[in-house]
């Protein structure tokens, strides 16, 4: 019996020839990411214990991003508890507030981790990593603090569902419809504790910021990861991070490796969908249904990326957001908003009525910067609408593409983004 991409990862990883699904192993990390909200817990536990030590300060990777730059004294405490850890420890790779941004979007454009490593971290979207052909996972605060101590996490080999994928985008569709739509097929839970293998003509076309939306939205379909085999879009990402093939190890699953659910989908025939509140699996196509917003967000680890910003600058150019409509933009890392800076798109942002924001989690999980009040709606390019995830329970949350989110804050109601299909690049992509 052959082997998929993340059963030879991990069999890699733990001293075996094969691995099977079911089977636990200890497995060896090659990173872990440490951001400030999950690591203090994690830290305590060894310390508390006499293990206060880190397993390789070289491969660890520090970035502070939900609650910085702090907006209460808690969240300075937590801030500063893991910076003062950074220092003690020598941890060799800390993007402080400033210098970095959403930890996800940081580490994937780093060079740090590469095809074929493994990655945990005390963070659900972890999983955003796989479409760099790796394994990539979040974990709770004990495997976290293991993690940190000895470079090591058990885990049970994963089953994978196989998403094969076909057609071209209609224009004004990309991979977060996708992502939402293969999420509404097979539900929430659809694929727990598997890895989401995406694969087929559609992927071999799509950027990697578009295989990271994909892989980033595993987890709100119960997956363990998301993953991309390496092929020449991944080696070209890599050598433009001064990364070269001999660096990394390229996997592909076998032809008779095992899927224990496999999809097809044709995208040609797919429509900008959202997912109506509370789950991101309730998905309806856009506009079908007449729905009123107060808040239109865009950014997060799933889709603050610089072509989300030119595709929402694309359709904002010359239009203002609607009377009544608050929009938020948050530029996913520093390097994104320089780039936005840079091209002239925050000047649309800014001309429509939106506001610029600083990168980092904030909105999307309500914590600060655009946190909802009762009653309020709001259209996000995120990848969670629980109830109370962006501020009060009686909010409520869409999540759609960044291009449905410009369309529905200019209309003032969600609306199709295909109505601005015509209009042309904006910025300095226009010239
Ligand atoms: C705060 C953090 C632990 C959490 C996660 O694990 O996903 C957050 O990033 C989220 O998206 O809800
Ligand atoms: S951007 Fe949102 S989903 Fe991503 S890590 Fe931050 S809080 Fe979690």
């Amino acid at each position: 019996m052959g082997m998929t991409i993340a059963e030879k990862i991990l069999a890699a990883h733990s001293g075996h020839d094969t691995v099977v699904p079911g089977q636990l192993i200890e497995c060896s990390t090659d990173w872990v990411l440490c951001h400030e909200i999950t690591t203090p817990a994690a830290l305590r536990m060894l310390e508390e214990r006499g293990m206060d030590r880190v397993f390789d300060p070289s491969r660890i990777v520090a970035i502070p991003d939900h609650s910085v730059p702090a907006m209460n004294i808690k969240a300075a405490k937590m801030y500063q508890k893991l910076k003062s850890w950074v220092q003690e420890k020598g941890i060799q790779h800390f993007y402080d507030v400033g210098r970095g941004g959403i930890a996800h979007v940081v580490l994937e454009n780093t060079g740090l981790i590469k095809p074929g490593q493994t990655l945990v971290s005390g963070d659900s979207h972890t999983c955003n990593a796989g479409a760099l052909g790796m394994f990539a996972t979040g974990v709770g605060s004990t495997d976290l603090a293991g993690a940190i101590y000895a470079g090591k996490v058990w885990f049970k080999v994963p089953e994978t569902m196989l998403i094969r994928v076909r057609g071209e985008f209609r224009p004004g569709v990309s991979p977060k419809d996708l992502a939402l739509e293969v999420i509404r097929r097979i539900d929430a839970d659809g694929a727990n504790y598997m890895v989401m293998e995406w694969v087929g003509e559609t992927i071999d076309r799509m950027d990697m910021e578009g295989r990271f939306t994909l892989t980033n939205m595993a987890i709100e379909a119960g997956g363990k990861t998301g993953i991309v085999a390496v092929d020449d879009t991944t080696r070209a990402y890599m050598a433009a991070r001064g990364v070269t093939p001999d660096q990394y190890t390229e996997y592909t699953s076998d032809a008779d490796a095992r899927f224990k659910v496999v999809i097809d989908i044709d995208v040609s025939t797919l429509e900008p969908t959202v997912a109506f509140p509370h789950i991101p699996s309730n998905g309806r196509v856009a506009g079908a249904d007449q729905v009123k917003i107060s808040h239109a967000y865009v950014g997060s680890c799933t889709n603050g990326r610089i072509g989300d910003l030119r595709e929402v600058a694309r359709i904002l150019k010359g239009h203002t957001v609607a009377e009544g409509v608050q929009m938020l933009v948050v530029p996913a890392t520093q390097a994104v908003w320089k780039q936005a800076a840079q091209e002239g798109l925050m000047e649309i942002f800014v001309d429509a009525g939106a506001t610029v924001s600083y990168p980092s989690c904030g909105a999307c999980l309500g914590m600060h910067t655009g946190v909802l009040g009762p009653g309020d709606v709001c259209v996000s390019s995120s990848n969670r609408n629980f109830v109370g995830r962006m501020g009060d329970p009686s909010a409520e949350i869409y999540l759609a593409s960044p291009a449905t989110v410009a369309a529905s804050a200019i209309a003032g109601y969600i609306s199709d983004p295909r109505e601005y299909n015509d209009a042309p690049a904006a910025g300095s992509a226009a010239d």
